[in-house]
């Protein structure tokens, strides 16, 4: 079967490599499609994901769904022909993190396209079952690769508590911001304030329901915000990872409010204003990957809550894999997605 691996920095190579053999555990799927994530772009752009280092060629693409090909000896409750989405991280479940299922927090964690972890750039991939979601008939397998990134807005919301009434700033309109926008209105956001320094990104999440859009790059977001709301937001979701905007979200919050970090930012110190964070008792926290959100993710896609195939600009098949990181790294493009077994 063929393979798209990330040697090293620009370099994809489409590879041979022997198709997989199930455990008893798990299942073999048919992957049809896998969307490209920022990380990927990290990874091909600067060799490195925040301290994940590309240190070994690794086959990129972690957001990815399929069909069931085949099952291992003790599976029950999924079969062939099942259309699945795959969750990426499969978590030891044994040390005090699996325990306490704050599992996305193991130490001993395989994550896919986190090296030296493979991920599903590639034809067929052995899961474990309990790692995989069937998808209703409404969800096709492009939407279904999805959840991914949904699950990250999904467990974004959840550490900055949203709900009902607030007022959220997302900052950063790629994918991970647009779903986390999303995601806020799903939980009962009233108003979510976006923030960009490219157009495009802002039209699409006014587009999809931004109730103000702020140019960063045009207009101080502290400004902005002290304009918008009644002395700052309740919540903000940092998602661009630049670290112009990082250093102003605690700025843009209410007293008592929440800042959750979600983008990684080249340079990762944060100077911080410690009697702010006390005299306005303000929450910082952050958001990494998810846990339990699969379920949560597909029930939003299958209501129609959140829609996400609008998001994708281009799709390119599995020999496609190097072109299509170069133009994914267009500031312009939100979602690239490859088509590995061409449906
Ligand atoms: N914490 C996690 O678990 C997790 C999971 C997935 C992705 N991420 C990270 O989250 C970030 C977002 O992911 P993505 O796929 O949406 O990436 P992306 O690169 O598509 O989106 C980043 C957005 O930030 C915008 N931006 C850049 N500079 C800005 C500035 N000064 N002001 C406002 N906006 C600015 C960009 O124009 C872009 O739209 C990435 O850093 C990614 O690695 C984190
Ligand atoms: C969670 C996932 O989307 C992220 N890119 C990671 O590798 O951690």
């Amino acid at each position: 079967m063929q393979a798209a691996v990330l040697e090293d920095e620009r370099t994809v190579r489409i590879e041979t490599r022997d198709g997989p053999t199930p455990a008893a555990d798990a299942v073999v799927v048919r992957i049809e499609h896998v969307g490209i994530c920022g990380s990927d772009m990290h990874y091909y752009e600067h060799g490195h994901n925040g301290d994940n280092e590309l240190d070994v060629p690794t086959i990129m693409g972690h957001e990815s769904a399929g069909t069931i090909v085949e099952t291992g000896a003790d599976v029950t409750g999924s079969s062939v022909g099942d259309r699945v989405a795959l969750e990426p991280g499969v978590p030891c479940g044994s040390c005090r993190y699996c325990d306490i299922d704050e599992y996305n927090l193991c130490e001993d964690v395989r994550f896919m396209a986190s090296p030296p972890d493979d991920g599903a750039l590639v034809e067929y991939v052995a899961w474990p079952a309990q790692r995989t979601y069937s998808l209703p008939e409404s969800v096709s397998t492009r939407a279904g690769a999805l959840c991914e990134p949904l699950s990250v807005a999904i467990h974004a919301n959840r550490r900055g508590n949203v709900g009902s009434g607030d007022t959220v700033l997302v900052t950063g309109c790629g994918p991970i911001g647009l779903l986390c926008m999303d995601a806020a209105y799903a939980a009962g956001a009233e108003d979510v304030i976006v923030a960009d320094i490219v157009e495009r990104k802002l039209e699409l999440a006014t587009e999809r329901g931004a109730a103000h859009a702020i140019r960063t790059d045009e207009r101080s977001l502290v400004d902005a915000v002290d304009e918008l709301t009644d002395g700052g937001v309740d919540v903000v979701l940092e998602c661009s990872g630049a670290e112009a905007v990082i250093d102003r979200t605690v700025e843009s919050v209410r007293k008592g409010g929440q800042v959750v970090f979600v983008g990684l930012p080249q340079d990762p110190e944060l100077p911080t204003d410690v009697f702010g964070l006390i005299d306005n008792e303000l929450d910082i926290s952050g958001s990494f990957r998810f846990r339990n959100t699969y379920a949560e993710a597909i029930e939003l896609l299958a209501s129609g809550a959140v829609e996400v195939e609008s998001l994708v600009d281009f799709e390119l098949p599995l020999v496609d894999t190097g072109r299509a990181f170069e133009r994914a790294a267009d500031p312009e493009v939100v979602k690239g997605m490859i088509a590995v077994n061409g449906t």
